[in-house]
């Protein structure tokens, strides 16, 4: 056997990525048996976290393909197989960075992902459209970002990233995110037994669920974790302020006075948990209509003034500066994008709508990440 064809094929396997943990297969320890017999020919087997893998087909054409352009490699001798429980611990305590307990990473005063929680008064106002367009705009800057469905009524996530077929896999316990378009996706919706299945979770269950989305699932290194709240001031609001305190609320309204005054409600909850407010989002701020003589005018279907007026009386409230950071117009593509499967900054980033969204995301990127009003887990001495 050659050891250096076989350093090679193991290169070559260091280049498969795992769909969903994100990782080379060669450091998740999913090689096993590795060899090169004299003909050149390599015998390996792979270790799927779980048998039934989803992504087994992905990462069994890969490692063929990675292996068989190796010089020196006449044929490739393939096994799919699956880890043992004790493999899977090993992995598991691996991906948490050895340590065995469950806590939550973004909850710690080291972690550098940003928290985003999508707030609103009322439903309908567009909060999971923006969240979905904002993930990828996120995404199209280059920052690695996990979204997370909340919504216990609506979860909508789901149908708007095209994933209504697709599940987490579960390695012994620990959840891997959905991969998607560049995004790593987790929705409640995707936890029940069957998509029509009715969810009345409430108190310490619901809390149960919440911590479990973000102990247990791995997301990896993320820049970004966007979290659908369910619209209102309810019980995810204030079971995710408690868990997760350097979170900030990024509020979305439409231009209505009275979704406005709902609105203000869902920022000031935020404050109460200590998080921040980051900014206000106007969704649906006016229709762009262009009349027989090609004049293009501006319609204000739903009112004037809502999201300056949200961001003003945070502002007044809070003591800080709470800008309104987008004004989206209405766009039947957007809607169109949303029953797709498709975020429309995904398919159309040239509509005036899509650039709103990423001109959100562009100025959550730009800001210097701010530390006041943060938990800095700092122990005063004596
Ligand atoms: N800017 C927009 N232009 C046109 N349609 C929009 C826009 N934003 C959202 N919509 C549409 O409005 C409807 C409600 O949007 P969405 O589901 O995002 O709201 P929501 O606030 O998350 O609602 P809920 O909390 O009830 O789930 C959807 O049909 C969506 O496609």
């Amino acid at each position: 056997m050659s050891t250096e064809l076989v350093a090679a094929v193991n290169a070559a396997l260091a280049t498969v990525i795992d769909p969903e943990i994100h990782r080379p297969i060669t450091e998740l320890d999913m090689v096993d048996a590795l060899s090169v017999d004299e003909a050149g020919v390599a015998s390996l087997t792979i270790l799927l976290t779980i048998t039934g893998c989803p992504m087994a087909n992905t990462i069994e054409s890969d490692v063929r393909e990675k292996v068989t352009s190796v010089p020196g490699i006449s044929g490739v001798n393939l096994t799919m197989s699956a880890m043992n429980d004790e493999q899977r611990t090993e992995l598991k305590r691996k991906l948490r960075g050895g340590a065995n307990e469950r806590d939550i990473p973004f909850s710690k005063a080291d972690s550098t992902t940003q928290v985003i929680l999508v707030a609103s008064g009322k439903g309908g106002v567009g909060k999971s459209s923006v969240t979905v367009n904002l993930a990828m705009a996120l995404a199209n800057e280059g920052r690695s970002v996990g979204v997370l469905d909340a919504d216990i009524y609506g979860h909508s996530i789901p149908q708007m990233l095209g994933l209504m077929e697709s599940w987490p896999t579960s390695v012994d316990g620990m959840i891997l995110p959905v991969p998607t378009m560049g995004l790593k996706v987790i929705s409640i919706g995707m936890m029940k037994e069957s998509r029509d299945q009715v969810i009345a979770w409430r108190g310490p269950i619901l809390d149960r669920a919440l911590q479990q989305f973000l102990a247990d699932v791995y997301w990896g290194d993320l820049d970004y974790l966007i979290v659908d709240l369910p619209p209102g001031t309810g019980d995810v609001a204030l079971s995710l302020g408690q868990k997760l305190p350097n979170a900030e609320v990024l509020v979305v309204t439409t231009p209505q006075q009275a979704a406005a005054e709902v609105a203000e409600r869902a920022g000031t909850m935020a404050s109460m948990l200590d998080q921040k407010v980051l900014g206000v989002v106007e969704n649906m701020a006016y229709l762009e209509v262009t009349c027989s003589h090609g004049e293009t005018q501006r319609v204000a279907v739903f009112g004037t003034g809502g999201g300056a007026e949200v961001a003003a009386t945070l502002t007044k409230r809070l003591g800080y500066d709470v800008p309104l950071l987008a004004e989206v117009p209405m766009d039947p593509a957007v809607s169109a994008g949303g029953d797709d499967g498709l975020p429309l900054v995904a398919t159309d980033p040239t509509r005036p709508a899509a650039q709103a969204l990423t001109g959100l995301a562009q100025r959550i990127v730009a800001r210097r990440p701010s530390l006041a009003g943060r938990k800095l887990g700092l122990t005063p001495v004596s």
